[in-house]
């Protein structure tokens, strides 16, 4: 690794005082609004590698792009580990038995490769283009449903995350089920996921809590179970059809998509030499529909309220999609016959690419990367990374680095164009988002423990503010400026959330 001034050999990053335990208690009584803003402090204080003692092993703070790609891509195959989870999450995720917990290994290294190979890759994406339509089709009857209605525009964060939702629910279930079975699912995991908060003081001292806070790990447990009650049919029905695939019993109509689970059903385990459990495909299908439904929900919410806010973007925007695929069409009644704006024709619209891009940039969903850890003791940058430390990386203000970024709080989506001159849509700066030759933001992480979804979270984004921006045309509501505040949730989400009033353009051009 990086060779150091000797002075600094075997000591930790340089970073405030804390008391373990009592610091951490009192960070979990404050908002991650004030964490972040006192993370800040110490940086401007320590520069930008720095050691922030939380509980009993060193946390470790990166907030510089360079230093970023040092750590992540550079010296990957060390940085790519991951922590021993707390205990909260070393049962969610049924012992480490999925792809975000589990370490640096051949375990993480199968259930990685069969969901990029199995379920990312371009083919099997373009397999689900029926589902997509469909989720559009239902995102627009809801949308136009309730801007009949609501006076005060429409609060669309919910749409937004039941689309989503109901987009995973096909992509890991199949695609034969119905709206009922895609609900119940949405319920039990959005619990897990809104409760995740009030269960973090469950792992601050496990053994004590287990007495302290019993009613809390009951709540827990019952949780657990009823993901279990709800997940565990789904995935034996799934379990069935795969094994009547095999006996050649499926009738080529009600074939449907290959779906997550059928992945996982045969897959063996390298340490265990086994097959995986009920509950181990629980657990992965329930990282899927999570990581996967907030992140985007989030982060479309974030794109759209820009657009809102700033005009001249949407229009420049329309203007593209208008020139690509001609007028907007009618809003039709049909789910199945909508003419909508597919995969290929995305690949042709460059400012909706930049556009997405200024959104992630802007407004990183995660303002931090999962925790991470070195497989070993490394010396980086001069100072003492040991093995077990919590590592962590500060997105968004990486993304938002004034050395690397003009005016980088504007929302200037030109920004990603070489040619800038005619302030047009020239040639896209073949800018690379995994930032493999240099990190300039990084919303999906980078290295080894990237997103592995990426492609998958880009072409969701590309295709549902597209199709959002030909059908409707969205503009504040009266005496509303979009306030842009940022609250934590499970994302970092809008503190007001977006509210628009949404006119179909069809409507308007065909009267
Ligand atoms: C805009 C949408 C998304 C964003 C911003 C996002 C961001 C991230 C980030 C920051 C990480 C952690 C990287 C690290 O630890 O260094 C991650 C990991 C992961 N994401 Fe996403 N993600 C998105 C969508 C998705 C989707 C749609 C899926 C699944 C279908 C998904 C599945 C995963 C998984 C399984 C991991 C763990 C990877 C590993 O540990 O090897 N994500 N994502």
């Amino acid at each position: 690794l990086i060779h150091s001034p000797p002075h600094h050999r075997n000591k930790l990053p340089p970073g405030p005082t804390t008391i373990p335990l009592i610091t951490n208690l009192l960070f979990l009584r404050k908002s991650f609004t004030e964490f972040e803003s006192a993370l800040r402090s110490y940086r401007a204080k320590y520069g930008p590698i720095i050691t922030l003692r939380l509980g009993f092993r060193p946390g470790i703070l990166i907030s510089s792009p360079a230093l970023a790609h040092q750590a992540l891509v550079q010296n990957g195959a060390v940085f790519s580990d991951r922590p021993a989870p707390p205990a909260t999450l070393k049962i969610i995720s049924r012992n480490q038995h999925n792809i975000s917990s589990a370490g640096y290994g051949p375990t993480w290294r199968l259930l990685r490769r069969n969901l990029t190979s199995e379920i990312l890759h371009p083919s099997r994406v373009k397999s689900y283009s029926a589902a997509r339509r469909w989720v559009l089709a239902i995102l627009f009857e809801r949308l136009a449903g309730e801007s009949r209605s609501a006076a005060e525009g429409v609060r669309v964060v919910d749409h937004f995350q039941y689309a989503m939702f109901c987009l995973l629910v096909l992509m890991c279930f199949g695609d034969r089920l119905d709206e009922k079975q895609i609900r119940a699912v949405e319920k039990v995991q959005r619990e897990l996921l809104v409760s995740s908060r009030r269960f973090q003081i469950l792992n601050v001292w496990p053994m004590l809590g287990k007495i302290v806070f019993r009613n809390r790990w009951r709540e827990f447990s019952q949780l657990r179970k009823s993901q279990e009650d709800v997940l565990v049919p789904l995935v034996r029905s799934r379990v069935e059809v795969v094994k009547q695939r095999k006996e050649g019993k499926v009738e080529p109509d009600k074939e449907g998509v290959v779906a997550y689970v059928d992945t996982l059903v045969d897959l063996e385990l390298p340490d265990e030499k086994r097959k995986l459990n009920e509950g181990e495909m629980v657990g992965l299908c329930s990282e899927f529909l999570n990581g996967g439904t907030d992140t985007t929900s989030t982060a479309l919410q974030w794109i759209m309220a820009n657009l809102v806010k700033y005009p001249h973007v949407q229009t420049k925007l329309y203007e593209e999609l208008y020139g690509t695929m001609g007028p907007s069409p009618q809003l039709g009644e049909e789910k199945e016959n909508l003419v909508i704006i597919k995969e290929d024709d995305l690949q042709r619209m460059l400012y909706l690419k930049s556009v997405v891009l200024e959104g992630l940039r802007r407004h990183p969903p995660g303002h931090l990367v999962l925790p991470h850890t070195v497989t070993k003791d490394v010396e980086f940058e001069g100072y003492l990374v040991p093995k077990g430390a919590m590592i962590n990386f500060m997105v968004a203000d990486i993304g938002w680095d004034p050395n690397v970024w003009d005016e980088p709080m504007e929302f200037k989506p030109e920004r990603f164009f070489t040619n800038t001159t005619d302030g047009g849509c020239g040639a896209l700066d073949l800018f690379d988002i995994t930032g493999s030759r240099e990190i300039k933001m990084m919303p999906f992480g980078a290295g080894r423990r990237i997103c592995p979804a990426a492609g998958l979270a880009m072409l969701h984004l590309e295709f549902f503010v597209a199709n959002l921006v030909w059908y409707f045309e969205w503009t504040a509501v009266e005496g509303d400026t979009v306030d842009l505040s940022e609250k934590q949730e499970f994302t970092t989400v809008m503190k007001y959330p977006l509210r628009a009033r949404i006119s179909p353009r069809g409507l308007s051009q065909n009267q």
